[in-house]
Formats: structure tokens, C-alpha cells, sequence
């Protein structure tokens, strides 16, 4: 056993299953994981299979398509919120590289005159993939829903009533991401992802099956995530570290280049960004606040939205 593979740190799954049979122990050890590590592995996620790959194969069909045409779904200066954001524009915060990536996003859509559309742009959708907007919608709908259910377990561990975060995020600014990593051409410069803290309340990630994603731990030591196979990976991020006043961590992560026996495969994942409606305002939960752990936030509550215009500048999407 090498330093780098120590067996005491390991991403245990969280079943699911746990969720109906034993909510309390869900719960635990769920929070106990993100506590740790500011991630989760959860097994039996139970979402339906057949959903999530008609989204995949549409996003692969979509990626497949020449560079001109999928450019025309591109919308520069937009904050990369919907559509296409084609590859070699992301960068990690203070990165002086892009990352090696390209990414389709899809938002929740809202009835005419809802008052939270003038925080959310509509969709765009690609003509040329058929079936795209029902699959990859329905993917959108899924993975909020299942997040849901995880903020309930995040809830409970936090003892604040099951269903505290229901009425702040139903209507959230959440993103589903469709990213495509292509394949790496040996010493090509940048990094598929580089270190970086997602911006939002929690992110749900399939797909991280395919060897890259790292974290790094509170001693500054890279892990590798490798879930098990059809697994969900489940991060904290900075809007909840700073609800909790840092009671639960955004933990870094990044995505390393492949090894030379995987360079010529792309890689495929699909994060879900859950985020707050955009006029919840964050501010430490008092309950997190304690003589050992004072509020780091002390006269600067924010609301979600001014928290992620501030971001997106940071990361180059606006
Ligand atoms: O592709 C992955 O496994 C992780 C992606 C990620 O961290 C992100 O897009 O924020
Ligand atoms: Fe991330």
C-alpha cells in the first residue's frame, strides 16, 4: 500500500435504499461523509436508467456534431448559463490555463411572467439531435428531484426539520451540465478541470466512473473518487459551506488528465448544479455559529444570485 492509497481514506457509498428504510441512518452517514471529506458516494440512487442515458446518447450525438454548427448554440457573455460553451473557455479560478472541456447546460424552465425569469434565460435547444430537449429536460427534473431527497438528508443531519431547504431551492437556478472531455493528445498543455470549489448549494455528478476526479483532502493530499460503477457522487459547495458556516466543506476538486492506455477515450459526466431560488439570502445558520467555530460571515449575508454573478466573473463565464 502506497502513501497515496491509504485504506483508511475511502469514499464509503451511501446507499439510497437508506433513504426509505432507515432515514436516520441515511442521514448519519451522509453527513458524517460530507463532514469529512465535503463528498459523498451514493449507491442505488434509483434514478431511471433508461432517462439518464437517452440524455447521454443525445449530449454524445450533440458533441459529435462539426464545430461550426455546434457553435451556433454558443452564447457569449451570457455567463455560459444555457447552451453550448465550446471548448477552451472555462478556466479554474485564477488557473492560468483552460480547461480541456467543452459543456452543454440546460436550466429549469419557468412559466411566461414568472417573476423569477428575469434571473433565468431560456433554453436553447440544438434542432439537430432529435428528442434532445425531452431527454435532456427529463434528466434536469430527475436529478432535481433526487437532490431533493439528499437535502433532506443533509437536513436532518443539521437538525433543522426535514424539510428546511424545500421552499429554497424548488424554484432554484440549478444547471444540468453535459460535459465532454475529448481525448488528450500526449503532452498537450492544460488539464481536463482544473482545482476548483463549485459555486452552488450541492452538485450531483454521474459519469465520474471514468478515472480523473480527484479531491483534495483538508492535509492537502489528492484522492482519487472512483465510485463504484452507476454510483452518484455528491459534493458541497461554496453557497452551503457558507450557509453552514463552513460546518460542511466545499472541498477542491479536479479532473486529471488520463493515463496513456485511456488518453484516446473522451470523457463523459454529468454534473447537476443545485442551486438556491435566486433571492434566498445566505447568511450562517445560527445553529452553526459557536464560540469555536465564530460567524466567519459577519455582516455579509448575500443573495444567491449576486453570490453566483460574482463567480461566473471569476471563472471567465461572463
Ligand atoms: O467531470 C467531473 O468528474 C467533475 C466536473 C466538475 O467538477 C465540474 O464541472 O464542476
Ligand atoms: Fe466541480
Amino acid at each position: 500500500m502506497t502513501a497515496h492509497t491509504p485504506s483508511t481514506r475511502a469514499l464509503e457509498p451511501v446507499s439510497m435504499k437508506l433513504y426509505d428504510q432507515d432515514f436516520q441512518a441515511f442521514a448519519d452517514a451522509l453527513g458524517a461523509s460530507f463532514k469529512r471529506y465535503g463528498f459523498a458516494v451514493i449507491a442505488d440512487h434509483g434514478l431511471d436508467e433508461a432517462v439518464i442515458e437517452a440524455a447521454i446518447d443525445d449530449a454524445k450525438t450533440f458533441f459529435a456534431l462539426p464545430e461550426d454548427v455546434k457553435r451556433q448554440y454558443h452564447q457569449p457573455g451570457t455567463g455560459g448559463a444555457r447552451g453550448l460553451t465550446p471548448f477552451g473557455v472555462e478556466a479554474a479560478k485564477g488557473a492560468a490555463t483552460v480547461d480541456l472541456k467543452e459543456f452543454w447546460h440546460v436550466g429549469r424552465e419557468l412559466p411566461e411572467g414568472h417573476p423569477y425569469r428575469k434571473y433565468m434565460r431560456d433554453n436553447v435547444w440544438p434542432t439537430e439531435v432529435e428528442g434532445f430537449k425531452p431527454h435532456l429536460y427529463g434528466m434536469f427534473s430527475a436529478m432535481d428531484e433526487l437532490g431533493a431527497k439528499v437535502l433532506r438528508g443533509i437536513a436532518r443531519y443539521l437538525e433543522l426539520g426535514d424539510d428546511f431547504f424545500e421552499d429554497k431551492v424548488q424554484l432554484g437556478n440549478s444547471i444540468l451540465r453535459m460535459l465532454h472531455y475529448p481525448p488528450v493528445p500526449a503532452g498537450a498543455p492544460g488539464v481536463r478541470a482544473g482545482a476548483h470549489e463549485d459555486i452552488n448549494v450541492i452538485t450531483l455528478l454521474l459519469g465520474a466512473e471514468e478515472a480523473g476526479l480527484q479531491l483534495k483532502d483538508a492535509d492537502g493530499e489528492w484522492l482519487d473518487v472512483a465510485p463504484p460503477p452507476g454510483a452518484l457522487v455528491v459534493n458541497i459547495g461554496d453557497m452551503l459551506q457558507r450557509l453552514t458556516n463552513h460546518v460542511l466543506p466545499s472541498t477542491s476538486h479536479r479532473v486529471i488528465n488520463p493515463s496513456p492506455e485511456r488518453a484516446s477515450f473522451a470523457r463523459y459526466s454529468t454534473p447537476f448544479f443545485l442551486h438556491f431560488n435566486p433571492d434566498f439570502v445566505i447568511e450562517s445558520l445560527p445553529s452553526t455559529v459557536t464560540p469555536d467555530n465564530p460567524d466567519r460571515y459577519v455582516g455579509k449575508a448575500i443573495m444567491a444570485e449576486d453570490f453566483l454573478t460574482e463567480r461566473l466573473k471569476e471563472i471567465r463565464l461572463i
